[in-house]
């Protein structure tokens, strides 16, 4: 079975955060929604949790779980939330820019491509929170 990554799609004043990785150098430059794996004993929701507060510095809720998975390579499969800010401003520790982008936006940036079968579900959400 593969294993979970998750990724926040935290939304503010009809706008998401995308964030910019830095590593690996296949990924370096390429945006992302943040998040990462999940852990052993952990739920989807407390690893999204943990993951933004790690990168970002800020506490994000869970509000739902988009309608879509997927796969990244052989072994994980991404999962998206949608979110907001419970609390703190996100400041990245490990992407090198973030960036908060609106529904005529979203085509800006380069995606991972795990990433991009979301794009159409937040763009609705956007339009219509
Ligand atoms: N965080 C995140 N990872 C993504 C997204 N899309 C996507 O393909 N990935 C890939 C990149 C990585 O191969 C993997 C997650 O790795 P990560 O490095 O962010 O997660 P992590 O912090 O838990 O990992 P680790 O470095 O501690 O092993 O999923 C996304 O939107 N967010």
């Amino acid at each position: 079975m593969r294993a979970l990554v998750v990724g926040a799609a935290v939304v503010r004043d009809g706008r998401v955060l995308a964030c910019r990785r830095t590593s690996p150098p296949e990924a370096a430059g390429r945006w992302e929604l943040p998040g990462g794996k999940v852990e052993d004993g952990e739920t989807p929701e407390s690893a999204l949790v943990r993951e933004v507060r790690e990168e970002l510095g800020c506490t994000v809720a869970v509000e739902r779980w988009l309608d879509a998975e997927a796969p990244i390579g052989e072994g994980y499969v991404l999962r998206a939330a949608l979110c907001t800010l419970a609390a703190g401003e996100p400041v990245p520790v490990e992407h090198d820019a973030v960036r908060w982008l609106a529904p005529d936006e979203l085509d800006d940036v380069d995606w991972l491509a795990p990433d991009r079968p979301f794009l159409p579900q937040i763009r609705v959400a956007l339009v219509e929170p």
